[in-house]
């Protein structure tokens, strides 16, 4: 065996002798297999080559990147590994225990860094994206009210049921912060006559919510503006309701405030705001560095109670909460099929290096919404009291 390659699995081997909670196979490049931690484990990394990564710097990462390049490949269930990383950060965290809180602070997203991050992920082509996600182009958690509700019927649940908690009403005017393919503001103008306004910072999305509004006669009632939120102008526009779908995980943490305080500028008094975001458990755990790197770029996940205990200094009212974590399970399991249905259609797009990133991608978070504290809620909440609203949430399953 070369230097290198014994230096590389010494290292591989200090790491993962550090395993004291649950357990992982390992087997090497050269064929020696070796377990660590206790008991029998279900998930087994086989290294096919010497890994070119830097392992001591950042496991998670290097992980990441050794699957993507196809050094690396693995048995079992991702959620097993993924528990083994919760179980123990003393051995995978980047350079000792980092926490998410301590580095997300470091930066405050600038205007043009938002644009870079959002292009990065949502402009790889309308066509890519349209292989996978369903015919409404919906980029969120679905709402499945039946195990065997098909993706399509489980994005439409859920635009319905938002709809239904912003409680629209005709000539009402709604904004959706971060819109998409523009589905949800179609939906809100079509059911409830509202008057609507979408925001979205992906060229590709601009156009083609463009298109589709203008082939359904809609552009008297919706506007997409390719913006940033934080740019929309407060002296032109109030609004009644404001929407936000999977947006707010691009914020960043140091920019939460500011959401808060745009919105709270935005909405009318009264008005009720529903943020649909992922969640953590705490803001203490350490961030995945290859996520954020290679797939969401200035991402930040909230813990629930980071988000909730910042309402009131905007006079905001926590009217309702919900978690949908196994829906988001359920969409990703969806999404992955999907993806694997049109796998030659993606393999012309796309080098096999992205085909495994995006592989990693659906099914890990899919494992982590199954197997981690990760999660997902919509919360409604109105700016001042609104004494107006159903005294029940009946109305939303009828
Ligand atoms: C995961 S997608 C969700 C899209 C849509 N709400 C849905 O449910 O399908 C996130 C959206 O947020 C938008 N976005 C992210 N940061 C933004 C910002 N600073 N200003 C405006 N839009 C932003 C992206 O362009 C994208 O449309």
């Amino acid at each position: 065996m070369k230097a290198t390659s014994l230096l590389e699995k010494q290292l591989l081997n200090t790491i993962f002798g550090k395993i004291e909670h649950g357990s992982l196979g390992v087997r090497y490049w050269d064929g020696e297999e070796i377990a660590y931690g206790q008991a029998r484990g279900n998930i087994k990394l086989m290294f096919k080559t010497v890994p070119r990564f830097n392992f001591a710097k950042d496991p998670v990462l290097a992980l990441g990147e050794a699957y993507m390049n196809g050094d690396l490949d693995y048995e079992g269930h991702l959620e097993d590994f993924l528990q083994l990383l919760d179980a123990n950060p003393q051995v995978f965290a980047k350079n000792g225990v980092l926490t998410k809180t301590v580095q997300a602070m470091s930066g405050l997203t600038s205007r043009f860094q938002a644009k870079q991050n959002i292009q990065h992920h949502y402009d790889l082509g309308n066509d890519f994206f349209s292989l996978w996600l369903d015919k409404t182009m919906s980029y969120s958690c679905a709402y499945f009210k039946h195990p065997d509700d098909t993706l399509e019927q489980a994005q439409l649940q859920k635009i319905d049921y938002i709809l239904k908690k912003l409680n629209l009403k005709p000539g009402e005017t709604l904004l959706d912060i971060g819109c998409g393919w523009g589905w949800l503001i179609i939906k809100a103008v079509q059911t409830y006559g509202v008057k609507a306004v979408g925001i979205t910072l992906s060229e590709e999305q601009f156009q083609k919510s463009q298109q589709r509004i203008a082939s359904l006669n809609l552009t008297d009632q919706i506007t997409v503006k390719l913006l940033n939120y934080l740019d929309l102008d407060e002296k032109t526009y109030c609004f009644d309701k404001i929407v936000s779908v999977g947006m707010f995980e691009h914020v960043g943490k140091k920019n939460i405030p500011n959401y808060l305080e745009k919105v709270s500028r935005l909405l009318a008094p009264g008005g009720l705001s529903l943020l649909h975001t992922i969640t953590d458990t705490t803001e203490s755990k350490p961030e995945n560095s290859w996520i954020k790197k290679f797939i969401f770029p200035g991402g930040y996940v909230p813990s629930l109670r980071e988000v909730v205990w910042q309402l009131p200094e905007y006079d905001f009212h926590l009217l309702h909460g919900e978690s949908l974590r196994m829906h988001y399970a359920k969409t990703l399991d969806c999404w992955y099929h999907n993806f694997s249905d049109h796998i030659d259609a993606v393999k012309e797009k796309f080098d096999d290096q992205f085909v495994r990133m995006w592989s990693l991608y659906l099914q890990g978070c899919a494992a982590a919404f199954r197997a981690t504290g990760l999660d997902i809620h919509q919360l409604l909440f109105s700016k001042g009291l609104n004494n107006n609203l159903p005294l029940t949430y009946d109305h939303l399953h009828n």
